[in-house]
């Protein structure tokens, strides 16, 4: 039996009509509709391809789509400045400000700036102190994804044995806290983790989010385990013998991995449209709370 391959494209397509469909009866309350503001710091290219696609998507919502782009040498100040004007202005209901930031620029306390319920990413530590004692907030769109896909495997998630490779704070932390939400028994690991294939193959949900290429082999799965591949590693073609150029690949090695779990996400298609799908609902939701408009619960 090989895996099922979890769709997350299809169901990141799913969410988002969903929280288009909600975008016309806040629209009708409020008067204007939900604005996401992206900031991004620099030239690196794959931070522009992402950043176009979050405000594609953003606009296919109906939702009102801004980016600044502010040059690579911009100072810690002047986007400290920006981050407050948009803290102040009442049609931003999101703000995320695109990491990594160029090295001079301290990014935790550009996120503490971020007012947070406009917090979009869940990042600010007030946000992730909600999280952590279950208050309502903003979860980081990545963890939240995951767990919307493996919900819609699984059912209900308690008791099972979950592990989390890697130990991030925008996937890894807050990925444990949400599985410990659920009732899962749950395990970090991490760089340092004693038998690490012995760990992970005592995982009924592996969640993979490490940054290293393939590095997640077949048999360090338990038969039939849900895997999640968080990982978005670009190599080189040719180390496989390939043609050139490049190709995506997770931190689970796709190929061996398939043949032992029960389900699993591919890499791309899986994890990273879920991600922007995410950050638009949390959007809608930072809209509707800011304007006090009702959202009936369960609805998205
Ligand atoms: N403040 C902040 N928040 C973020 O959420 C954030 C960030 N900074 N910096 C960069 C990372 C990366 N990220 C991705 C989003 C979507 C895909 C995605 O849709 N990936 C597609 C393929 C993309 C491709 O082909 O390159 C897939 O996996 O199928 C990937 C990566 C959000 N990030
Ligand atoms: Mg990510």
């Amino acid at each position: 039996m090989t895996a099922a391959i979890i769709d997350g494209k299809a169901f990141a397509a799913t969410l988002r009509e969903k929280v288009a469909a909600l975008v016309p009866a806040f629209e009708a309350a409020a008067g204007r509709r939900p604005g996401l503001t992206v900031v991004i710091v620099g030239e690196d290219a794959a931070s522009q391809v992402y950043v176009r696609s979050k405000g594609k998507a953003t606009e296919a919502a109906g939702m009102v789509s801004t980016t600044h782009r502010l040059p690579a040498d911009t100072t810690q100040d002047d986007l400290l400045a920006l981050i407050g004007t948009l803290n102040a202005d009442p049609t931003v209901d999101g703000i995320l400000v695109q990491l990594p930031l160029p090295k001079h620029i301290d990014e935790q306390v550009v996120i503490a700036t971020i007012d947070p319920d406009k917090d979009v990413d869940g990042f600010h530590v007030v946000n992730v102190g909600r999280l952590g004692v279950g208050q309502e907030g903003f979860v980081p769109c990545t963890p939240l994804g995951c767990i919307m896909l493996l919900e819609d495997r699984l059912g209900d998630l308690s008791g099972l044995n979950a592990v989390v490779v890697g130990r991030s704070n925008i996937v890894g932390k807050p990925m444990a806290q949400l599985l410990l939400a659920k009732s899962c028994t749950v395990t970090i690991a991490h760089s340092r983790t004693q038998d690490l294939p012995g760990v992970c193959r005592r995982a009924d949900i592996l969640v993979a989010a490490v940054g290293r290429p393939e590095m997640i082999k077949g048999d360090w799965i338990k038969p039939g385990a849900t895997v999640i591949d968080v990982g978005i590693n670009r190599i080189d073609n040719r180390t496989d013998g390939g043609e050139g150029g490049t190709r995506l690949v997770g931190d689970v090695d796709f190929a061996e991995a398939v043949e032992v779990a029960g389900a699993i996400t591919p890499v791309p298609g899986g994890v990273g449209p879920m991600t922007i799908a995410v950050l638009l609902r949390n959007t809608l939701v930072s809209a509707y709370r800011r304007e006090g408009v009702a959202l009936g619960k369960g609805s998205i």
